[in-house]
């Protein structure tokens, strides 16, 4: 049975378009990479699938549930879908606020009212799967980059979502990092967790990725390739080495 499923999704700014016209199924287990040039839409979906923000037009389900304005409007069901869909902004910033990292990792496990020692588990285990550890007692604000994006990941995994959506993960890494980062979502992958990751690097995503959806500058989606589609249509590749 589909994950997920958007059914010909608008999502409208002020002044102009985010998305048109969107329909698409996400199984669960998938590793997908959203892709295509600057402002078609990519985060706008993240976004609209984390349950930022609801659609203009359209459907979304997720696991048996429309998420709409309603669902979000109960605080009850709104915590549940912040527990199946967990999310890595791209400017960690708006999501690192606690003054310690150990501290901003218990945040949701604490929220989530689990108990004392099981939030200190938790904490340990996260920092150690996104080897930050020794961050433990830094403060999050005066990170890097680098650091930054593995404390966000760490907080978000500190909740057990089913889904992680990440935009951009890799901006601001060095390729040894960028490389760390995606071996960690393979093995979280293969942990049973579903993937969805914007990224303008294909060289770095195109032996990671499982399926790509391609945006256009019309904020559509072009193409919905697999790995192995994608891996003989030169012409896509080619387009894509250009992001
Ligand atoms: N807060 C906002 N207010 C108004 N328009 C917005 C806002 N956020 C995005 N847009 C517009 O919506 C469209 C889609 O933007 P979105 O950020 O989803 O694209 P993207 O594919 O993630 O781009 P990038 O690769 O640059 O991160 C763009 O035209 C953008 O200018």
């Amino acid at each position: 049975m589909a994950l997920l499923t958007l059914n010909t999704v608008s999502y409208d700014y002020p002044t102009t378009h985010g998305l048109v016209d969107l329909t698409l199924t996400v199984d669960a287990g998938e590793f997908i990479c959203l892709m295509g040039p600057n402002g078609s839409g990519k985060s706008t979906l993240l976004r609209l699938l984390s349950g930022l923000t609801t659609a203009s037009h359209g459907t979304y389900q997720l696991a048996g549930h429309a998420i709409n304005a309603a669902y979000l409007a109960d605080a009850v069901k709104r915590q549940q879908l912040h527990q199946q869909v967990g999310m890595v902004f791209q400017n960690t910033d708006v999501q690192l606020f606690n003054p310690t990292v150990a501290e901003e990792v218990a945040f949701g496990p604490q929220q989530l009212g689990l108990p004392a020692a099981a939030v200190t588990q938790r904490v340990t285990d996260c920092l150690a799967l996104t080897h930050s550890t020794e961050l433990r007692d830094r403060v999050p604000y005066q990170l890097s980059g680098g650091e930054k994006k593995r404390v966000a990941l760490a907080s978000v995994l500190a909740l057990n979502p089913d889904i992680l959506l990440l935009d951009e993960p890799l901006n601001g890494l060095t390729i040894a990092a960028q490389q760390d980062m995606l071996v960690l979502l393979q093995q979280l992958q293969r942990a049973g967790k579903t993937i969805i990751m914007a990224s303008h690097n294909f060289q770095q995503v195109q032996s990671v990725g499982q399926r790509f959806l391609i945006f256009n500058a019309d904020h559509q989606i072009e193409a919905d390739v697999t790995q192995a589609e994608l891996a003989t249509d030169t012409t896509l590749q080619a387009q894509l080495m250009t992001l």
